[in-house]
Formats: C-alpha cells, structure tokens, sequence
C-alpha cells in the first residue's frame, strides 16, 4: 500500500468482554459492561450464561448482566461455545465448581479439535468431574462438583488454564494457586479484584483462598490491541503516512507486540496513556517505518501470542531474517498458525519457513497478491489481508467472513485507512 492515513478505534477486548459477562453473571448485583466486543466469540459466552439461567440484556455496546450470585442452572441444552476457546476452557472452570449443575459443553470443528486436557488435569486435581473421549476433546460433559483448592504448576504458559483454575478456586474449599512458566494475560486478575475479591500474584504465582463472593460492577471495555496490531503492521509497512488508533488496552501483559515491533525499529508512540478502571489504555500514534528484522522468544511470546501472525507479516517488509521461537502453542489455536502463514505467504512469494516452535521470515521479498486461504481462522484472514496491502496485484481472502469472531467490522476499517 502506498499511503495510510486516519484515525480509528478498534472494537472492545475480546478477553476482556468474556471476562466481564463471566464474572458478571456469577457476581451478586448487576454488572453494566460499556465497550463490549460484539463478535461471534464473546456472543457465544452470553449465550451459554443465558442457557444457565443468567439475564443478559444487550443495548448497542452496552450489556447489563444480572448476576446469579454463583447459582447457575443446568442447562437443558448443549452448551455451544463455538469457535472460542477462552468460552469453553473458563466455563470448564466455573461449572466444575458448581454443585448440584450438569452441562455438556461442545464447539465448532475448529474447536473440537484443540486440547481441553490441559484445563482438565488441574480441574480433576481439585475434584472435578469431567466424561469426554479418551483424549479429552469436546464435547466433554461436566458435574458441578463441591472442589478443593491445590497448589497447581502449570507446563503452558496460558491464561485460560490459569483463568479456569483461579474461577474454580473462587468457590473452591481452602487456598487455590496456580504457577505458570512465563507470566500469561492477567485479565482475570484484575477483574476479579475490581469485583472484590482479594487474591495475590508475585511473579508467576497467583493465589486467593476460596469461598469469596463477587459483587457486580461497571466494567469499561478498552479496545483490543489483538485486533489493532493488524493495522499497526499496516500503517508501518505503507509506503507513507500515520495512523492513529484510539483507547488502546496496553496492559503490560497484553503488549509484547509493540515491544517487538520497536526493536524492529517500529516508530510507535503510546499518547495520553491512562487507566481505564483496572486496565492501562492509550492512543497509538503509528509512522511508516523502515524494519529490521530480529529474533524474538521467550516471555516476550506469551506477551504476544495472538499478535505473532502480524509480526510475521511485518517482518516480511523488514531487511534480514526474523526468528520467532517458543511459540509452538500457535499450533493449538483456531488453526496451526505456524503451518497456516508458512503455506498461504508462500502463495504470495513470501520467504519464510517453518520452525517446529515458531516461524523464519526472510524480509525483502516482493509479494503477488493470489488467492489465499484463512482455513476458517479470524486471525489468518486479518493477517493474509494486511500481507495483500503489501502485495503487487491483487489479493483474494478466502473465508473472509471469520473475521466476526474478534472484529466484526475489520474489512470495512481496512478499505477506509487504505482508500
Ligand atoms: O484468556 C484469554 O482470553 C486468551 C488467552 C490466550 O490463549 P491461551 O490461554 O491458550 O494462551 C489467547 O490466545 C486467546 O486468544 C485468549
Ligand atoms: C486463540 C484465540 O482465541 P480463543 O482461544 O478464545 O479461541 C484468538 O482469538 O486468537
């Protein structure tokens, strides 16, 4: 693309927006929700609180929950949580944990056949009960169990394990604490402590002691840099101009790929950083910039493991090699990401390999636009689209449409920044 222009805002953070009707719905008292992410993702967490017997009322991108006070009814249906794994792995922790309930909770294709296992084992561990196939793959049915709290060290760095756990903690027997390899998002975190619950992280630690209740509050959503990294990679990789994207969430957790992009040589400013309630946003203020490539890994990855498919394709606009490792856990998303870039950037002309935890790009190449596919996958499509923008020629996205799962309105922002 040659010039970018123009200021946006992205839609609310989808982890965020789950987080805010899950804790909404178990809370006492009502939970007004501003900014929510309405993308198929987080409509299928309300939907399942629905099935539950928890009133949720939608007003433009607003959502008024009325919280159950931790008595969830059993649902007389399947619990579908579609294409959104943050949905079924927390949920997993919630009705594990509640007595008396029994649901079956399944998903699309895509997410029948990512693992469930790794929130099970910690979950059986305080005494849930669980039935799936042998290899723990939805649909998995649940029996609400009374739970007990362990001390849990958990192999993946995940904020959904660690999520599911610290929610069955919640009510949970007794001091529930998860450890995990590198710190993960810690959006449960902070909106547990903005519901009123007390718990304490120190370094990859966190813990809190169970039988605590929730209390209802107003939660404002920022928006999701997840969605936004896809036009950071496009306002930098132009050939000319700026872009700006307001109300930003740059939780430090949450914002690896800046950190990234930066040591790239990214000219990227963070404006009139502020919090919005527990959360840090700021409006971003994006150059074109010249790239360099560079090899990333380790804590960074969690710090960024939604964003890496952007990064891949700006490292494609970068001059010399860019490594990303340990981050094999991008095998286990929506699709395998890794496989996924590797095959359709090829397509274009792109110079780039396949690592078995992470991805090679050799920047400089010239791209010619072709029919690519997303294989289904919200965050392949985003990223083959902006990689288009870099392309000669022009550029088909097949699956188009899996964009409404996170960013319901991405193809209408990317004509608009792009005209
Ligand atoms: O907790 C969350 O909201 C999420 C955690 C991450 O997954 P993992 O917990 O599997 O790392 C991330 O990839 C996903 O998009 C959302
Ligand atoms: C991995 C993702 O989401 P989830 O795990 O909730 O399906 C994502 O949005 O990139």
């Amino acid at each position: 693309m040659d010039t970018i222009s123009g200021e946006i805002t992205v839609p609310g953070d989808k982890s965020i927006s789950h987080r805010a009707v899950m804790l909404g719905a178990m809370a006492r008292g009502t939970t007004v929700v501003k900014g929510f992410l309405m993308g198929e993702d987080c409509l299928s967490t309300v939907s399942c609180f629905r099935q539950l017997g928890v009133p949720v009322e939608i007003k433009e991108d607003t959502v008024i929950i009325t919280g159950c006070g931790g008595q969830l009814q059993s649902p007389d249906a399947v619990l579908d949580a579609g294409n959104s794994g943050t949905t079924v792995r927390l949920l997993m922790g919630i009705l594990a944990a509640s007595p008396g309930l029994s649901a079956v909770l399944d998903g699309d294709n895509s997410l029948a056949h990512r693992p469930m296992g790794r929130v099970m084992t910690p979950l059986i561990r305080m005494g849930a009960q669980f039935a799936s196939r042998e290899d723990n793959y939805l649909p998995i049915s649940v029996s609400g169990r009374q739970l007990w709290g362990i001390s849990y060290s958990s192999p993946v760095a995940s904020a959904q394990v660690k999520s599911a756990v610290l929610l069955a903690g919640l009510s949970a027997g007794g001091d529930t604490e998860i450890t995990e390899p590198f710190r993960s998002r810690d959006h449960t975190e902070r909106m547990l402590k903005a519901f009123g619950a007390k718990l304490e992280s120190h370094g990859t630690t966190v813990a809190l002691t169970g039988g605590q209740a929730l209390h209802g509050c107003q939660v404002k959503v920022p928006g999701d840099i997840s969605s936004a990294a896809f036009f950071i990679t496009a306002a930098l990789t132009a050939k000319e101009g700026s872009l700006g994207i307001k109300n930003v969430g740059i939780n430090h957790t949450r914002s690896g790929i800046i950190d990234a992009l930066r040591e790239m040589g990214a000219d990227i400013r963070l404006n009139n950083r502020r919090m919005s309630g527990y959360e840090e946003v700021a409006d971003l203020h994006i150059e074109s910039s010249d790239l360099r490539g560079a090899v990333f890994g380790g804590d960074l990855i969690p710090r960024m493991i939604d964003e890496i498919p952007a990064l891949a394709v700006a490292a494609l606009a970068a001059r010399g090699s860019t490594v990303i490792k340990d981050a094999a856990e991008l095998r286990v998303k929506e699709s395998d990401r890794i496989e996924v870039l590797v095959k359709e950037l090829r397509r274009m002309g792109a110079d780039i390999s396949e690592r078995p935890d992470g991805l090679e790009i050799r920047g400089g190449r010239r791209l010619n636009g072709t029919a690519v596919s997303g294989y289904g996958d919200h965050r392949m499509a985003m990223a083959l689209a902006v990689a288009g923008l870099m392309a000669d020629g022009e550029t088909l996205v097949k699956d188009a449409e899996s964009v409404t799962v996170s960013f319901p309105n991405f193809w209408d922002m990317l004509a608009l920044v792009s005209a």
